[in-house]
Formats: structure tokens, sequence, C-alpha cells
């Protein structure tokens, strides 16, 4: 592991890694944020509070994003800082060339490809040989994170757009990793809007029985049994890809369904953009500090 950028801001410290990929056989690279007392002092080896772990809240970008988007744009550190919690925010996909000096495969789309992982687990040619973000999300970088930073195995979630996707998904997947899960802008039917199929026809294939492992909506309609997690999805009504790509109404009339208790708020006016995160940024970290008990 190697660290390649280290900055104050908000009392901590948010560094950027690059670590060689045993998931993706690729160099990938994340960012983190230790909020002031979890900044490990060179010299004892200890946080500020002795010994204390932190817990963790992971963030998935969307399409185009690597894993600066977030750490410029959204303004979170403020609420790390306050809360006490460490905060993780990944590559969107594997880049570049491969540990034997093979190119990554990309279609140079913006929906397809390098920035676009989607989350899954590829199954098909190019793709399968490095495309496996959702074992690198939910299982390689939580372990290098508690093995390598005073992190606790205390985990929540949160995304947009195609992290929105992501977070959710991985969130009704696996409900006994996670404490809590929000989303912002998700796609949450992938299997049934133009970015998913597109992404999931090249990934995994024109079998479309395989696409609902990877669906929210499918996972939220099969969730009557299980764990429910604190869940918020935000908004805006003047996105430019809600009607086509979004479709929230469809996710929580599933959880509705289902009994699965979450918030959906529309916000008037608001678009796409990282100004729309940064404007309800604060509120996420609320909803997951209560489910960490950070
Ligand atoms: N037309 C845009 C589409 C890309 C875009 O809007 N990306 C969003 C995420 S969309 C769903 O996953 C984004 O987060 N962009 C990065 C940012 O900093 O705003 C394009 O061609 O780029």
């Amino acid at each position: 592991m190697k660290k390649i950028e280290s900055r104050k801001l908000h009392g901590g410290d948010l560094q950027v890694w690059q670590h060689t990929s045993a998931t993706t056989h690729t160099e990938m690279k994340f960012a983190i944020y230790l909020p002031p007392k979890a900044i490990v002092n060179e010299e004892t080896k200890t946080t500020e509070i002795t010994a204390q772990k932190f817990a963790v809240l992971y963030w998935l970008s969307g399409l185009t994003c690597t894993e600066q988007n977030f750490i410029q744009k959204s303004g979170f550190a403020e609420y790390a800082s306050r809360h006490n919690v460490i905060v993780v925010a990944p590559d969107t996909s594997p880049r570049g060339v491969d540990i034997s000096g093979n190119d990554v495969p990309d279609d140079s789309a913006y929906d397809l490809g390098q920035g676009a992982g989607f989350y899954v687990n590829a199954t098909q040619a190019p793709w399968a040989t490095h495309f496996q973000m959702y074992d690198y999300i939910v299982d390689e970088l939580p372990n290098l994170i508690e093995q390598h930073f005073p992190a606790s195995d205390q985990r929540s979630i949160f995304g947009h757009s195609m992290g929105g996707h992501g977070a959710l998904m991985i969130a009704l997947r696996n409900p006994q990793r996670y404490a809590s899960v929000s989303a912002f802008s998700p796609i949450v039917a992938p299997s049934q809007v133009p970015w998913g199929q597109k992404a999931f026809s090249a990934y995994l294939g024109d079998d479309q029985s395989t696409w609902a492992n990877y669906d929210s909506l499918a996972w939220m309609k099969q969730s009557a049994h299980s764990k429910k997690l604190p869940l918020l999805i935000d908004q805006g009504s003047g996105d430019e890809f809600l009607a086509e790509q979004l479709k929230p109404e469809l996710f929580a009339q599933a959880a509705k369904d289902v009994n699965y208790p979450m918030t959906l708020r529309m916000h008037d006016g608001y678009d796409h953009s990282y100004y729309f995160i940064s404007s309800f940024i604060a509120d996420h970290f609320a909803h997951h500090a209560a489910a960490l008990q950070a």
C-alpha cells in the first residue's frame, strides 16, 4: 500500500492510497478520511484515544467518477469530523494496466468500462478478469481498511447514482455487514433502465435471470423476512435523469409492499449534481451516525 496524498481537513487527515488489488488484479486507489480523534500518532502508533476503533462509512460514486469527486465536491469532512466516523471513497472501476502490464478494457463510453464498474462481478469477456467491483467493495476493501487503519467492523454505506445503486444493492444483499444505508439519486432498478441494461448486458451477459443478483429493486422485493436497515433516499425533482434512469418510485412502492421502512425525500428543483449532494450531506451523516452510534 502506498500513500499518494495527505491533506489536513476539518482537523482530520484526508489521504489517498494506492494498492495492488487481489480482486481486480490492477492497482486501485481509494480516499480515506480520518477524523481528528482517529489520526494515528506516528511516534506512539496510537490514536488520540488509545486503541479506540472508529466506525467506517463507505461512499460509492457514480459514472465518470474517481476517488476524487466526492472528497472534492461533497463537503463531507465537516460532518465526518463532527460524528467521529472514518469515511472511505474508492474509485469506481479498475483502470490503466493490469499487473501483467496489459491494458484494462475500456470502451471509451462514459457509461461502460473504466469509471463505470457498476459494483458487479463481471462474468463476460473482456470484463471478467478485472471488473470484480462487488467483491472489491464488499470484501477486499473493508478487510484492508480494518487491517491498516483504526477502523472497527461497524460499517455503513452510501452513494450517488450508479453508486446509489451499488450502496442499496450491497446493503440489501448483506444486511448483517452494514448498520445503515442511504443514497442520493440512485439507479434503483438497473435491469429496467438504459444505463443499467447497457452495463449488465456487457458485464453479465444476455441471460437476464443473472441480473437480479445486482438489482436493488429485485432485492427489495424479496426482503420481507430480512433484517431491516435504516434506509434513506434523497432525490432532486429537477434531476435530468429522474424519469428515464432513476425511478425511485418503483423502489418506494416495493418497500411498501414488503413493509420495509424507508424514507424517500423529493427535493424541489435540485438536479443530479454534487451541488445537490452537498446540500443534504449533513443529513446523511446524521442518519448513519445514529445507526453506528458514532
Ligand atoms: N453526461 C454526463 C454523465 C455523467 C454524470 O452525470 N455523472 C455523475 C454520476 S451519473 C450516475 O452514475 C457524476 O457524479 N459526475 C461527476 C461529477 O463530479 O459531477 C457526462 O458525460 O459526464
